[in-house]
């Protein structure tokens, strides 16, 4: 039996397909999207609640940059032991904010969270030990992405750690179709048809821009990240860990 959470959106055909928007419609059955359309999203939300038990400091701040529900700050207002750190999430779909205010007020936690609508192009970031960009880059535009992972860059404390994750083109044109498809297959099994598959990717074609992994290293590394790996990777789904030395 479906439930009124299990995402449908694509499932009739449109006449026209708009542009992928982080509407009231998408709110409602994001849980559900975001996991049958992600390979590894779990495994991702579980190891940003454990790097954040392990990285973030006494007295510092922790930004979740496109929180969207806040699965990735509530993952860390479990997982961290820091005393005074805050969390503080920032999405700019009004309707997402309102839910994951929604989702931070049912749970308890040590840790405050503050949940802000807003751009995260334009929001002060400082006196951070953990930064989280959890698949929101992607969606930035190409030519302001090096400005904003300066400005992350600048807003962390020495030792400070940015998670970031992405969907990617891979460099390679065979290899990035044969990673279109394993994703493709892995929508099959999950249960979305042709047509879902196919009027998504038409929906999100000119909203979501994925970079190559060489070009979200030499980004981090020009900012001045250290240690810049890639932590996981399932099909064109990736994630990297990135540091600012210590003093
Ligand atoms: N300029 C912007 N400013 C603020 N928010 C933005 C901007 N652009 C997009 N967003 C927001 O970034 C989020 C991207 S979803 C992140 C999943 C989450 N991190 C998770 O761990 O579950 C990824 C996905 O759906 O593929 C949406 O909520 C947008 O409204
Ligand atoms: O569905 C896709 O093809 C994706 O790339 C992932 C995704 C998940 C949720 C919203 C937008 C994109």
């Amino acid at each position: 039996m479906q439930k009124n959470d299990t995402d449908l959106i694509y499932s009739n055909p449109h006449s026209q397909v708009k542009d992928f928007t982080f509407d009231a419609q998408v709110v409602e059955v994001f849980p559900d999207m975001i996991s049958r359309s992600v390979p590894g999203y779990n495994t991702i939300i579980d190891t940003i609640g454990r790097l954040s038990q392990k990285y973030v400091q006494d007295n510092s701040t922790v930004y979740d940059l496109g929180c969207s529900l806040g699965a990735a700050t509530l993952a860390m207002r479990r997982a961290i032991t820091a005393s005074d750190a805050k969390i503080i999430g920032i999405d700019n779909s009004q309707a997402m904010v309102e839910r994951c205010q929604m989702h931070v007020a049912a749970f308890k936690g040590n840790t405050p969270v503050e949940i802000f609508n807003d751009n995260i192009e334009n929001v002060d970031i400082k006196n951070a030990s953990m930064i989280v960009l959890n698949f929101t880059l992607q969606f930035i535009e190409n030519d302001k992405r090096q400005a904003l992972i300066n400005k992350i860059y600048q807003g962390l404390k020495p030792g400070g750690l940015l998670v970031l994750s992405e969907k990617i083109a891979h460099q390679n044109d065979q290899t990035n179709e044969l990673l279109i498809d394993l994703h493709h297959d892995f929508k099959r099994a999950n249960g979305y048809s042709e047509l879902e598959i196919a009027q998504k990717r038409t929906a999100l074609e000119n909203v979501m821009r994925p970079d190559s992994l060489e070009d979200h290293v030499e980004r981090l590394s020009k900012a001045g990240f250290i240690n810049v790996s890639q932590w996981f990777q399932c099909f064109n789904f990736l994630s990297i860990v990135a540091f600012k030395g210590a003093k």
